[in-house]
């Protein structure tokens, strides 16, 4: 341990009613370090650093930042220090610019136009300086997740940082976005700045890291330089046990077609053309992979099919009955399970406990209703089921799923989608949070799913996910289908290829 680290987390504790987040938890951070914070889902990352950065306020224990004990009032009041944290869940809002949200709550500091042009300014220096692609005047709204990632992360450098903590930042960047983002850490290092990054990936971690702490049941039980392990000791750190990497799976010959997209074009919430004559088929008991950089159409197909984004031509069918342009509740209701990219929006109501999040699209059906009443004795078993077999870290199924760590959210929806008995099920972002540990788990229940003959879609930004579960994969660029392969690493060039759109080069590598 150094004499006097930068910032010092000394026998913390936190905890939320029945359920304890941090149990004594101590950290040692030093100045000008990347330090890696590795942990299941539910281990108590975020809570620990809501505590470092004024987001939540720790029950016992102390803070030591540059040599001072402190106590953050308010995330304000640690930014003012120069702590600063990029959040799993965006905290932008969504209908006003970059800038008016970088200047929200700043008050009479901003009250001339001149100081909107500084803003938009110093905006696009940050973002030409950091190469972030943010634009101040673009509406939060119409940008994409990765998009969105990258506003929030300039965010916190626009209001000066010497600490910056970064809370799985790469769950929605692309392999190329993440490339960026790991050598921007790098840059901050080098001007002199401190970075916690958050990550369930262990390339990512092995690959930046000067040092990694693994989290369990609310402590840090390890800490390690990056040259003294490796991602397999990590991951048997985080999860107690040997985790494969490999899936093992049998190659069999799909069934009847279940979903078939004909010629499908639609545009993007903007206005402008997403998708662009894809036409696809996928059968039963097969898993097809969609690849592809983020921003290609593949939200837009998503939302297509899945009835949240109006169809300009073509069709989709669904078990030869055309679905096309029925509403998202008659989509559901013919056996289509949806596990969507932007949980938040499309996957869960916060508010709600986890029971009501379960019956979501079924809550006027049998068994969870009977002559217009809930049976809430059902709904609860349901649930309590989901939770146990999924391994969902939660007090009980009455607690609102915003209470749940984001890996677990996730969990619970991949539970509820699985558990409709569906014929079709569309992802997006299978493990978009989720631990390696419960990973292995839900790729084994996709892969289970393939088995008992259902037809699977998983659209992906992760290759390793596409070529661990897939039986083909197709490659999306500019809302068009370029190309198909068999998820063969060999071939990994020639992927790489047609995701930058080059189909005459890919042949030729193919
Ligand atoms: N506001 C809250 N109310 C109740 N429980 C909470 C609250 N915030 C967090 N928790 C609980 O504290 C525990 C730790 O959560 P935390 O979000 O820190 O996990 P994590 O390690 O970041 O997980 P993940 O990898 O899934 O993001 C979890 O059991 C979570 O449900």
């Amino acid at each position: 341990m150094s004499a006097k680290p930068f910032l010092r987390i000394d026998n913390i504790r936190k905890r939320f009613g029945p359920i304890i987040a941090s149990d004594g938890v101590s950290l040692e951070i030093e100045e000008g370090e990347i330090h890696s914070l590795l942990g299941e889902n539910g281990a108590g990352k975020s809570v620990l650093m809501s505590m470092i950065c004024g987001m939540v306020r720790p029950d016992e224990g102390e803070i030591v930042y540059k040599g001072q004990s402190v106590r953050f009032a308010s995330p304000r009041d640690a930014i003012r220090q120069r702590i600063g944290m990029v959040h799993q869940h965006f905290m932008l809002v969504p209908n006003l610019t970059v800038a008016e949200n970088y200047i929200l709550g700043q008050g009479s500091a901003l009250s001339v136009i001149s100081d909107i042009d500084k803003v938009h300014r110093k905006i696009r220096a940050l973002s030409e300086r950091y190469a972030l692609d943010v634009r101040p005047d673009a509406i939060v709204e119409d940008l994409s997740v990765g998009e969105q990632q990258r506003v929030e992360i300039l965010k916190v450098l626009f209001h000066g940082i010497d600490l910056l903590i970064l809370d799985e930042p790469t769950a929605v960047l692309t392999p190329q976005e993440t490339d960026r983002l790991l050598s921007l850490m790098g840059d901050l290092v080098k001007d002199g700045k401190t970075v916690v990054f958050i990550s369930h990936k262990l390339d990512e971690v092995m690959r930046v890291s000067n040092r990694i702490s693994v989290m369990r049941d609310g402590r840090v039980v390890n800490t390690v330089r990056v040259g003294e392990t490796n991602a397999r000791e990590l991951a048997r750190m985080m999860v107690g046990r040997e985790v494969r990497m490999e899936l093992p799976r049998s190659p069999k010959p799909p069934g009847r077609i279940v979903l078939s997209v004909e010629n499908l074009t639609c545009r993007a919430e903007t206005g402008l053309p997403a998708v662009r004559g894809v036409s696809l088929d996928v059968r039963a008991g097969e898993i097809v992979g969609i690849a592809g950089v983020s921003g290609n159409g593949q939200t837009e197909l998503s939302l297509a099919l899945s009835g949240l984004l109006p169809v300009d031509s073509g069709r989709v069918v669904l078990n030869g009955n055309d679905i096309t342009g029925l509403d998202p509740a008659e989509i559901n209701a013919r056996r289509f399970s949806h596990i969507p990219e932007d949980r938040h929006k499309h996957g869960i109501v916060l508010p709600l406990s986890l029971s009501e999040n379960t019956i979501l699209q079924r809550y006027d059906q049998k068994p969870f209703a009977t002559g217009g009443m809930l049976n809430r004795k059902v709904i609860g078993e349901h649930t309590r089921d989901l939770i146990k077999r999924f391994r969902v870290k939660s007090r009980d199924e009455n607690q609102p799923i915003a209470a749940l760590s984001g890996g677990n959210q996730q969990k619970l929806v991949v539970a509820r989608e699985l558990a409709r008995d569906p014929d079709f099920i569309l992802v997006n972002q299978l493990a978009r949070g989720i631990d390696i540990g419960a990973m292995e788990f839900v790729m084994e229940e996709m892969l289970r799913q393939r088995d008992s003959g259902r037809a699977i879609l998983l659209i992906s930004t992760e290759l390793e996910e596409l070529f661990a579960i897939c039986d083909r994969i197709v490659v999306m660029f500019h809302g068009e289908i370029l190309g198909e392969l068999p998820p063969d690493r060999a071939r990994l060039d020639e992927l790489g290829l047609l995701m930058a759109g080059n189909k005459e080069q890919a042949a030729l590598a193919g």
